[in-house]
């Protein structure tokens, strides 16, 4: 099987409101996205997908959400502190874990690939030293 793979990487802060620790305060991190996709290659391009096609679905997903945001649980504590800041914020339904986030990214960017291109394999890491992983 041929697969390819796209990195990107992008900016967002966030604070764990359940978690007793540092990271409960808002922090940032540079996350660091490697997504997989395998299917067969096409005869006319002799690609599997333009690495710029594949680029091209993850701003319109991946960043337009979550780059320069402040990712926050939406729950009554999170309103609250954070009533009357204009920033960009993407509320989300759980806590911004990489877990839920990876979570997110699949089901967003299966929904708009290609027919017979599927999803095979995701590492979002969170800092050099932790990462989530989702793999089919
Ligand atoms: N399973 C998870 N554990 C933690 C998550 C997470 O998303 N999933 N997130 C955090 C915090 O957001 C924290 O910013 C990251 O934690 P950690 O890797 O421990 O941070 P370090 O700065 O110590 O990372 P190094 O790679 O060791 O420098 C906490 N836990
Ligand atoms: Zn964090």
């Amino acid at each position: 099987m041929i697969c390819i793979t796209k990195k990107i990487e992008f900016e967002a802060a966030h604070r764990l409101s359940n978690y007793s620790g540092a990271c409960s305060q808002i922090h940032g991190h540079t996350y660091k996205l490697e997504v997989t996709l395998c299917g067969p290659i096409d005869p006319e391009t002799d690609m599997i997908m333009d690495f710029k096609n594949l680029k091209l679905i993850l701003q319109n997903t991946v960043l337009s959400h979550f780059d320069h945001s402040l990712i926050l649980k939406d729950n009554p504590e999170n309103r609250m502190i954070f009533a009357d800041y204009s920033g960009k914020v993407t509320w989300m339904e759980t806590e911004p874990t990489a877990e839920r986030m990876i979570e997110w990214i699949v089901r967003e960017v299966s929904r708009i690939l290609p027919q017979g291109l599927a999803l095979t394999k995701l590492k979002l890491y969170e800092t050099s030293g932790s990462y989530a992983s989702w793999e089919k």
